[in-house]
């Protein structure tokens, strides 16, 4: 791949029967880059991440993830890449600590590797104090939070966020993206989607996706030159207004 292109997308579909949820689309993520993936419910979003995490078949189109084909090397991929979504947040009746280990034991990583990033980890969110603690008595933000560090135990390139901070207070949320700063600053990449306008202002490049296809794709602030509008929202209204 060039230029550090850590994705390469082209013409990738997902057809359900007649219906394609997405539509030959194409784009690239660069190393390092917070990357947002927008759309309004059922754009096709997750359909796009899951192809792109090696879990579905495209029907046509090329993909590319870390230098790894999505058709023929999907386990690759999933060896160099994080997933977290809003779904999914740890084990509840697990302590802070135990899932912790658990997750660090399924990527691999040795005891005293799990020993060492769990130490980090906990002190860079402020979680020594509580790590015998069941994650199920926890705040939601916390959760997150706790399972944005367990997606980069492994020191994954790529991490994608599928709605992370949905349903989280707005100053967990800042924290939250705290952290993302710093994992890109380290060279991870950051594939995010969200419904928080005030969070694709925050991402270096954003993409807007429209019944399957991608109908937009800059930085927030030539989208807002291109729309003529002072912000994301309006950015994401108007694409949303012109297909109705
Ligand atoms: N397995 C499937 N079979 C048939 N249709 C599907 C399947 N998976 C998704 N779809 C359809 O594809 C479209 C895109 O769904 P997708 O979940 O990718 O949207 P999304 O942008 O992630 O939305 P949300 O923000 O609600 O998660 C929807 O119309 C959905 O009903």
């Amino acid at each position: 791949m060039k230029n550090e292109n850590v994705i390469e997308v082209e013409n990738l579909t997902k057809a359900f029967g007649a219906f394609k949820a997405v539509n030959a689309i194409s784009f690239e993520v660069k190393k390092g880059e917070i990357f947002g993936f927008l759309g309004a419910n059922g754009a096709g979003k997750t359909t796009a991440i899951k192809m792109l995490i090696g879990i579905s078949h495209p029907t046509s189109g090329k993909a590319k993830v870390v230098d790894f084909d999505v058709y023929t090397q999907p386990e690759a991929i999933k060896r160099n890449i994080g997933y977290m979504s809003q779904r999914f947040a740890l084990y509840d009746d697990l302590t802070v600590q135990e899932n912790i280990n658990f997750f660090g034991g399924i990527y691999g990583l040795s005891r005293k590797a799990i020993r060492q990033k769990s130490k980090d980890s906990l002190v860079e969110l402020g979680m020594h104090e509580i790590s015998s603690k069941l994650v199920g008595s926890l705040p939601l933000g916390w959760k997150q939070k706790l399972s944005f560090s367990v997606a980069l135990l492994h020191e994954p390139k790529i991490v994608f966020l599928d709605e992370p901070t949905g349903g989280v207070d707005p100053i967990t949320r800042r924290q939250f993206w705290e952290m993302i700063y710093k994992a890109a600053d380290q060279g991870t990449t950051i594939f995010v989607t969200t419904h928080y306008m005030d969070e694709a202002e925050y991402c270096d490049r954003v993409s807007i996706m429209v019944e399957g296809k991608i109908e937009a794709l800059d930085t927030p602030k030539n989208l807002k030159q291109q729309f003529k509008v002072a912000s994301m929202n309006e950015v994401f209204l108007k694409l949303a207004r012109n297909i109705e």
